[in-house]
C-alpha cells in the first residue's frame, strides 16, 4: 500500500488483509467513532488492490434474499462471513431533506428503506438521505434488531457524498439473517412498528428519531 497516498493518510490503514486477491477476507480494523474513512479512487497512482479499496468492488458474494413470517423480505447468508469482514454497502438515491420528508408522509404503510446519515462539521449538522426503495442494492432487504450483528461505517471514495459501508460486527454463521441496528433512539411505541427481532433484549418498537420524520421510523446513523 501507498502509505503517502492522501487517502490512507486522511483515514488511517483501515483495512486488514490476508491475501492480495481475496477482498472477502478484508477486515475492517477496530473503530471507536464513526468518522468517515476515505478509500483510495482514480485519482490515486496506488493499483486496484492496493489495500485501501473494497467497498468500491460491491456486496460479498454468498448473499441471499428471503422472505420472512413477520419482517417481510430479509438479507441472509449462506457462507460463514468472520467478524470485521464486509458484507455490502447501503446504497440508493440521494435525495434531499424536503423529498426525504415528503417520501416518509407518503409511505407510512409500507417497509421504509430511507436512511439518514448525520455527520458533524464544525457545529454544523449536516444530514444526507439515501433512499433505495427506487435504486439501490440488496442492502435494502436488512431488517433491524436490537441485537444486531453488523455495523455501518461512513465512508468517501470518489465524491463527497458519503457512502454507508456494513461490516461484521460479530462472526455470522452460514445461514444467518444479516442485522443492523436502525439507530439508537427508541421512544416506545412512537413508530408504531414493532419490532420482531426476536432477541432476548427486543425494545418492542422499532428504533424512532422524531428529528428526522414525525411520521414513522427511519434508519439513521449519528456522528
Ligand atoms: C430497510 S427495510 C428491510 C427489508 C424489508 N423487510 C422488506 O421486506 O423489504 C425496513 C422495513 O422492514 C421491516 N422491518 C425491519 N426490521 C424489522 C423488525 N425487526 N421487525 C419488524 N419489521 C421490521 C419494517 O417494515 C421496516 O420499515
Amino acid at each position: 500500500m501507498d502509505t503517502n497516498c492522501s487517502c490512507v493518510r486522511r483515514s488511517g490503514t483501515y483495512y486488514q488483509y490476508k491475501s492480495i486477491k481475496s477482498l472477502e477476507e478484508y477486515t475492517i480494523e477496530e473503530k471507536n467513532n464513526n468518522n468517515c474513512s476515505y478509500e483510495c479512487n482514480s485519482n490515486c497512482k496506488c493499483g486496484t488492490y492496493c489495500g485501501n479499496r473494497l467497498v468500491q468492488y460491491g456486496p460479498r458474494k454468498d448473499l441471499v434474499v428471503e422472505e420472512t413470517s413477520d419482517k417481510g423480505l430479509a438479507l441472509y447468508t449462506s457462507k460463514k462471513i468472520p467478524k470485521g469482514c464486509f458484507v455490502c454497502e447501503y446504497a440508493g438515491e440521494i435525495i434531499t431533506e424536503a423529498e426525504a420528508s415528503k417520501r416518509f408522509k407518503s409511505n407510512t404503510d409500507k417497509p421504509n428503506y430511507i436512511f439518514c446519515i448525520k455527520e458533524n462539521y464544525a457545529e454544523k449538522e449536516v444530514r444526507t438521505y439515501i433512499d433505495p426503495t427506487f435504486y439501490g442494492n440488496i442492502g435494502r432487504y436488512i431488517n433491524h434488531s436490537c441485537e444486531p450483528n453488523t455495523k455501518l461505517f461512513i465512508l468517501r471514495v470518489d465524491d463527497t457524498v458519503p457512502i454507508l459501508g456494513i461490516f461484521a460486527d460479530k462472526g455470522i454463521d452460514e445461514g444467518s439473517e444479516i442485522t443492523y441496528s436502525y439507530g439508537t433512539v427508541n421512544v416506545n411505541n412512537i413508530s408504531g412498528k414493532k419490532c420482531f427481532c426476536g432477541t432476548e433484549t427486543c425494545k418492542g418498537f422499532l428504533p424512532f428519531d422524531p428529528s428526522v420524520s414525525d411520521t414513522q421510523h427511519q434508519d439513521y446513523l449519528e456522528p
